[in-house]
């Protein structure tokens, strides 16, 4: 099972999302930023680095918004 976190960004009443890029998996489609959790890093530190990585800005986690799981199945 793949672990990952995502953003829920607001600001002046608007929800950041992001597309993502065409070397990127899903390419074009569109995503709240994040990634995948590494290896002993806690959700928190996850989308702190993702955030800083992707979008180039240092970010402080506030609220958990919720967990969901989903089955994925690749298409080529
Ligand atoms: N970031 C993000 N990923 C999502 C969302 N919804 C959703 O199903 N996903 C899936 C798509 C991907 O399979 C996975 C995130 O993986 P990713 O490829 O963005 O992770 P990463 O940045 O660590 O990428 P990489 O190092 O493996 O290239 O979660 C969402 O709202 N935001």
């Amino acid at each position: 099972m793949k672990e990952v976190t995502a953003a829920i960004i607001i600001n002046d009443g608007k929800v950041l999302i992001a597309q993502r890029a065409e070397n990127q998996k899903l390419a074009g489609k569109w995503e709240f930023p994040g990634g995948k959790i590494e290896s002993g890093e806690t959700p928190e530190e996850c989308l702190i680095r993702e955030i800083n990585e992707e979008l180039g800005i240092n970010i402080e986690v506030n609220d958990f918004f919720g967990k969901v799981y989903i089955n994925m199945i690749w298409k080529k």
